[in-house]
């Protein structure tokens, strides 16, 4: 019976003529449970709301506890033997600006006497990144002790989460040995939701998918399979100590670990939901990580972290995936599927999917497992449908709801399914730094729901997660230009490929940092990177942002080569080289054998056609690079031109060369020119294209619009396997 034992107060910032109605409404709607009414109507009588807005509302309330307390206390007609137990319960489900003030004044007028206990359950987010969460800590700490805090994330209520680690214990035996990087292949941690953001849009958008779901649930789910086992299930404290232990060893997550995807409509619902400011969102809502635990056990397994808004299913589960190591010669007829199945892989099917139910699903050439208590081999999952694949499934006999769950472990002050602080920061340090880089990697766009699942398909190799198929629309959100602009909003593609408009020396900055990003992405891969740079006056400002930062570039590691050339002695200062070498290479320490001029000048002749300098540059290109750039610098003529390929040249058409010697331009500087082709070009894992200066409004405007190729040589830039972006400044994008 609640009478007399139970109150519920149900608080908000509304007023109580607003609030009341809407708390009933709720509560008659959303509490289901079989056969309860009398419960139901007796929870809802003893529940009643209260405003919260003002100082003066929490004293009120808190006024209205202790009487209902003292009442309880005199009317409770418990013998001497019997003790009842009194406590006091908040959950804060707030924003985290909220949090301070709320428990200032909850600790002001709410904290009961003792031996009444006080405990208060706090709902996500804690904080924003490593440094807000250390505040908001900072802050709750000044008014309610380390055990009073519960940090509910309720997937650690999740009735499947709850098993992971007593399944684990009672298993050691039977999988602790195969428990590690010699036995396991991979381990794959889900959560694909079918819901979009639609209704909390706005909250969504400052916090995305790793803030949402990735640095909490997921990585609690990761803990859970991956930490090293308590001695002791029962000593909580041990097994906090583990998780925090696990947690220390994940290495922070890179960008290049990292693919980020935004679902197509994510735009539209936030301009009809928000103000313009917020046009060109970049928050992703669908994130695939790959996560490395730096220790002996899982030291180079790779584990996948996936989350994302509006897909084509709603399933949650971890699956991890054996090696195997047993060779069959039977015919697949006769598999002894008991010894011999192909599939030897552990589910922990959190809920939905094509199973549908929590359950934990085992191959059965894995061992059969014993005691997982409370849980009974079912017959009703049908899951790893492949033949050959026999399974073992085991269900809950019952499925509590995660936050009832865990209401109730509040109730016996059992910690252990909680976010303790250290372990809440320790999580923050492994997002943090890729939290801080996330505006650097570009985002998929994608469909939603079923129709475009095979554009977020990915593939891991070499620590680097890539998507399957890069010939989709790719684009990264746009800068919005700063204050005084006349633009409400800037398309976050130009051309299909991604745009960044940007004030000059913002843009310069951003393009700098986009080189560095890749360039040391490629060396970490392959050892080293390959830049082709562009002559002209566009790319000046860069050379000199970059010969200023020099040391923070990996130029040791780093090949300069020459987009085109002038046909002119390399002293000459209308010579690209000379330029280049002018505002960049005097200035960084670059190995010699890491320059690249065209060899224009040959045999005391500048591009003589006999000479084949072109056809040499070609080849020591394809020595070095197998004929594929990591990164091209373009830029756009006013005739729209790009590289020394001008309109309607026959340059234009040499499909069989790599470089060329080619003609266009003016007189003063050389008519004559050697450029790579778009064979080259098209050939590279990255292409940029750079266009600064009102002067360039009109042929931005142009080729907006056109693929004539022949009349606008720059609309054939289009890398066939690689990414390109658009850096504009505000002068060309808004003709100032
Ligand atoms: O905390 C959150 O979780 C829900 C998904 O929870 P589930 O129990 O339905 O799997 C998610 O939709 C939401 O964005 C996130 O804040």
């Amino acid at each position: 019976m609640y009478e007399d034992t139970f109150t519920f107060y149900g608080a908000a910032r509304a007023e109580a003529d607003i609030g009341s109605p809407k708390l009933q409404e709720i509560l008659q709607s959303s509490i289901k449970c079989n056969s309860c009414d009398d419960l139901k109507a007796e929870f809802i009588f003893h529940t009643t709301y209260h405003q919260l807005k003002i100082e003066e509302h929490y004293k009120t309330l808190c006024e209205n506890m202790n009487s209902k307390h003292a009442q309880a206390g005199t009317t409770n007609d418990s013998t001497e033997d019997e003790t009842v137990e009194f406590g006091r319960l908040f959950y804060l489900s707030i924003p985290p600006s909220a949090y301070s003030k709320t428990a200032e004044l909850i600790d002001k007028y709410c904290r009961p006497q003792a031996p009444t206990w006080f405990r208060i359950i706090i709902e996500k987010p804690f904080g924003h990144d490593k440094k807000s969460s250390v505040e908001l800590a900072e802050q709750l700490v000044k008014y309610f002790k380390d055990e009073e805090m519960f940090r509910i994330d309720h997937y650690l209520g999740k009735s499947i989460a709850k098993q992971i680690l007593p399944f684990r214990f009672h298993n050691t035996k039977n999988y602790d040995h195969i428990w590690n990087r010699d036995h396991i292949e991979k381990i794959e941690i889900m959560m694909k939701e079918e819901v979009d953001v639609k209704g909390r849009v706005n909250f969504y958008d400052e916090c995305g998918v790793i803030r949402d779901v990735m640095q909490n649930h997921l990585t609690e789910l990761l803990v859970l399979v991956t930490m090293e086992l308590p001695k002791n299930i029962n000593n909580i404290t041990e097994i906090q100590q583990r998780k925090l232990q696990l947690l220390q060893q994940v290495s922070p997550v890179k960008p290049k670990q990292v693919l980020l995807g935004q679902y197509a409509s994510y735009q539209s619902e936030l301009i009809a939901s928000a103000a313009s400011e917020h046009v060109a969102s970049k928050t992703p809502t669908f994130a695939a990580s790959l996560v490395n635990i730096d220790n002996a056990r899982w030291k180079g397994v790779p584990i996948l972290l996936v989350a994302g808004k509006k897909l084509h299913e709603r399933a949650s589960y971890i699956k991890i995936t054996f090696k195997r190591q047993i060779v069959c010669f039977e015919d697949g007829d006769s598999w002894d599927n008991t010894k011999c199945s192909p599939y030897q892989q552990m589910l922990f099917n959190i809920g939905g999917g094509s199973i549908g139910i929590p359950a934990i699903v085992i191959s059965q050439s894995l061992p059969y497992p014993t005691a997982v208590a409370e849980w009974t081999n079912s017959q009703q999952v049908d899951y790893f449908k492949q033949p050959g694949n026999s399974f073992n499934a085991f269900t809950a006999k019952t499925d509590i709801d995660a936050y009832s769950s865990l209401i109730s472990e509040v109730y016996k002050n059992n910690k252990q399914y909680f976010v303790g602080t250290d372990q809440l920061l320790a999580s923050w340090d492994i997002w943090t730094p890729l939290l801080n880089d996330l505006h650097n990697i570009p985002l998929q766009e994608y469909s939603g729901w079923d129709e475009d699942t095979d554009i977020l398909k990915f593939q891991h190799a070499k620590n680097q997660l890539k998507f399957f198929t890069e010939k989709h629309k790719r684009f990264e959100a746009t800068e919005i230009p700063s204050s005084n602009s006349d633009m409400q909003s800037i398309p976050a593609t130009f051309r299909g490929r991604k745009l960044i408009v940007s004030p000059k020396s913002e843009l310069i900055e951003k393009l700098a940092d986009h080189i560095l990003d890749i360039a040391s992405r490629s060396i970490d891969s392959k050892g080293n990177f390959h830049l082709a740079l562009s002559g002209g006056s566009s790319p000046i400002e860069l050379m000199q942002h970059m010969a200023e930062h020099a040391q923070d570039f990996p130029w040791h590691k780093t090949h300069i080569w020459l987009v085109d050339e002038r046909c002119l002695p390399l002293t000459q200062e209308h010579s690209n080289f000379y330029s280049i070498h002018t505002h960049l290479i005097k200035h960084i320490e670059i190995p010699y054998f890491n320059i690249h001029p065209m060899p224009v000048e040959l045999n005391n002749g500048l591009c003589i056609s006999n000479d084949n300098g072109n056809a040499m540059y070609e080849k020591t290109l394809n020595k070095e690079t197998d004929g594929i750039l990591d990164y091209i610098l373009l830029g756009v003529g006013q005739d729209g031109h790009t590289a020394s390929l001008f309109p309607n040249q026959p340059s234009l058409e040499m499909d069989d060369k790599g470089v060329a010697l080619t003609q266009g331009g003016s007189n003063e500087t050389s008519v004559n020119r050697m450029s790579l082709t778009f064979n080259t070009i098209n050939n590279a894992k990255h292409v940029s294209v750079l266009i600064v200066g009102g002067h360039k409004h009109d042929i931005l405007h142009k080729i907006s619009n056109t693929d004539n190729q022949k009349l606008f040589p720059i609309t054939g830039v289009s890398p066939d396997d690689g990414t390109m972006a658009w850096f504009v400044d505000t002068d060309a994008y808004l003709n100032h």
